[in-house]
């Protein structure tokens, strides 16, 4: 049966009596099926309401009570891997009511997040942990003489990482009563890629067919129980409850599908990976054209003319909008899978081969990659673009996902450049440049909509130069990113200076210098830690040059910035036109 996003609550009497997996304990098993359909109707209602992430949730509803059907939760352990999948987990664990509010200031976290709740066991949103830190709490609490059961629950997507690996690797060999569960729903966010989604599909195709080979889980020493549908609930309980009842490490491959329920989500489980509000679904707003979409155009266009030039993603097609660049240019396509350190040293390999790759990833998963840029390309000067998507804070994602350190992590790289956008037309400029650039060369763009959209010519940029926008007095504005707009919006009112300066590194010092002698106080603004980021680079600079004029550093502040809308996080860190007004007329009256 399909079930609608309802605009209005459902009703569910038996969900409405589980406030805690302690009540849902108490229920007959033969119940469960009509929990299952009560919690996917208002999982549905609930994120109509809320938006945020969609399909997996419905694909592990049923996982979901089972586990805490069985378990002893929370003083058995519970891991999930991304966390985007948790929305059924918070209903069943005393969160519905604040369901609504999911992703809002103030509302649940939309991943799991242990100062939540007892019940988040570990911290995620990035992928493929779940196994590492599954096997530490069970390693733990074996040390402790505690006894308890640990599951991970991994999606086809997440094991796809190197790091999963190598937890199956040690796990094997211990003695942890630890349950690794593979939610296999045959999906990343987009199709999953690869040889272990081949693999995966060919065991299915076996049992189907009678035969079953779990060759690969049994021959990394674990006992393998599977393929099993995960959608039938009593079968799920009776095989969840065999494999929880051994010692040693168990393996559990469950067959689900991504948006179960909801057929519009099944059939297009990209499309439905996350939603916005039901209103937005009903009443299609008019669609801004963002950053990802330049950067998806300008790639395209670089292709055409340069035969030499690719384009990797670590499993991110979508939302660094490469799709039309796979369409048009398949054999020079990587989706590599979740796989950030194969992604960089990858490209390195090609760049060895006088091909050049541009790897588009978000800042939050280039920090998987961190040694990969330093001893793999920056070390041997390898020749490539970095084109860092979702740059800053990303808003209702929160923490896990902000990207705001990359900037610190390439600075300190020798002969690196880096660039900060401030429109669209710039992004587009600032790719050619670091095209042509020989060396590793990083353009950081935000989440969202570009300002003062108009694509043209490209033209590149002189490496290191800055471009003056406005001639004021006492305070010059520096500004590095997508902020120029606010900016504008202080030097206007109060006839300060403001220099677009395009680049972090090199840095324009002779600009830096000549507004430190002709102004009583500097400001650098970007949506970047504050710590090690650009006004660090310019803090540096005026040392090295001896210069007395005070410098004020705007940007995130030491501490991590909670899920929110990006307007509410840049407010929270005082980046909007009030927060920086304030604070140059609390540095000028120092
Ligand atoms: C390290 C990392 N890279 C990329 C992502 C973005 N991401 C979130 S969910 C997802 C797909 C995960 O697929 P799977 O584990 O199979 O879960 P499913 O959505 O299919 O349930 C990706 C690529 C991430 N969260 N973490
Ligand atoms: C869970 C996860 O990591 C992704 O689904 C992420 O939420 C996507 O973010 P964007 O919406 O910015 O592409
Ligand atoms: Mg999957």
């Amino acid at each position: 049966m399909f079930l609608t996003i309802p605009a209005s609550r459902p009703s569910t009497p038996l969900l409405d009596q589980v406030n805690d997996p302690k009540q849902l304990r108490q229920l007959p098993a033969d119940q469960l099926p009509e929990l299952a359909e009560q919690l996917r109707a208002f999982l549905l209602y609930s994120v109509g309401q809320s938006g945020g992430h969609f399909g997996a949730g419905l694909g592990v509803v049923e996982l979901t009570i089972a586990l805490h059907y069985l378990l002893n939760t929370p003083d058995d352990h519970l891991v999930w891997d991304v966390g985007h999948q948790c929305y059924p987990h918070k209903i069943l664990t005393g969160r519905r009511e604040k369901m609504l509010h999911i992703r809002q200031k103030g509302g649940p976290s939309p991943f799991p997040k242990r100062s939540e709740s007892p019940y988040d066991d570990f911290g995620v949103g990035h992928s493929s942990t779940s196994i590492s830190a599954a096997l530490g709490m069970a390693i733990a609490d074996k040390l402790r003489g505690q006894k308890s059961k640990t599951v991970a629950v991994i999606g086809d997507g997440a094991m796809t990482a190197g790091v999963a690996f190598e937890a199956l690797n040690h796990a094997a060999h211990t003695d942890t009563d630890l349950l690794v569960i593979l939610n296999d729903n045959d999906m990343s966010i987009s199709h999953n890629e690869g040889g272990l989604a081949t693999y995966l599909a060919k065991n299915i195709k076996q049992k189907s067919e009678g035969e079953t080979t779990a060759a690969l889980f049994e021959a990394l020493d674990f006992e393998y129980t599977g393929p099993v549908d995960g959608h039938d609930l009593p079968t799920l309980l009776s095989k969840l409850s065999a494999v929880l009842s051994k010692d040693g490490p168990q393996f559990l491959h469950l067959i689900t599908k991504k948006g179960k329920g909801f057929k519009p989500a099944e059939d297009d489980p990209v499309g439905y990976h996350a939603i916005t509000k039901i209103s937005p679904i009903h009443q299609p707003k008019e669609k801004k054209v963002t950053y990802s979409n330049i950067f998806g155009r300008w790639i395209c266009e670089i292709a055409q003319s340069n035969p030499h030039v690719t384009a990797i993603t670590p499993a991110m097609k979508e939302g660094s909008d490469l799709v039309k660049f796979a369409t048009q240019y398949p054999n020079r396509f990587f989706d590599v899978a979740i796989a950030e350190q194969h992604a960089l040293t990858l490209a390195a390999g090609m760049a060895c081969q006088k091909i050049k790759p541009i790897v588009a990833i978000y800042s939050t998963f280039l920090q998987r990659a961190y040694d990969q840029l330093i001893h793999d390309i920056s070390i041997q000067d390898l020749d490539l673009l970095l084109a860092i998507d979702r740059a800053g804070l990303v808003g209702e994602d929160g923490a896990t996902h902000s990207g705001v350190l990359d900037i610190s992590m390439l600075r300190g790289l020798p002969k690196a450049v880096i660039m900060t956008p401030s429109s669209a037309q710039e992004l587009r400029n600032m790719l050619y440049t670091g095209f042509l650039y020989k060396g590793l060369a990083a353009v950081r763009y935000p989440r969202g909509s570009a300002i003062a959209h108009v694509e043209g010519e490209m033209k590149p940029l002189e490496i290191g130069r800055s471009l003056q926008i406005r001639k004021g007095e006492k305070v010059a504005l520096l500004n590095f990113g997508p902020l120029l707009k606010t900016a504008q919006a202080v030097a206007d009112s109060q006839n300060y200076s403001l220099v677009d300066m395009r680049f972090v590194k090199p840095l324009d010092g002779k600009m830096v210098e000549k507004l430190a002698n002709n102004h009583q106080l500097l400001v650098t603004l970007e949506d970047h830690s504050i710590i090690g980021g650009a006004g660090s680079e310019v803090s540096e600079h005026l040392h090295h040059i001896q210069s007395n004029t005070p410098l004020l550093t705007l940007g995130i502040p030491d501490k991590w910035i909670g899920h929110a809308t990006r307007e509410e996080q840049l407010a929270e860190c005082g980046l909007d036109q009030a927060g920086i007004a304030q604070a140059i007329e609390k540095a000028l009256t120092r």
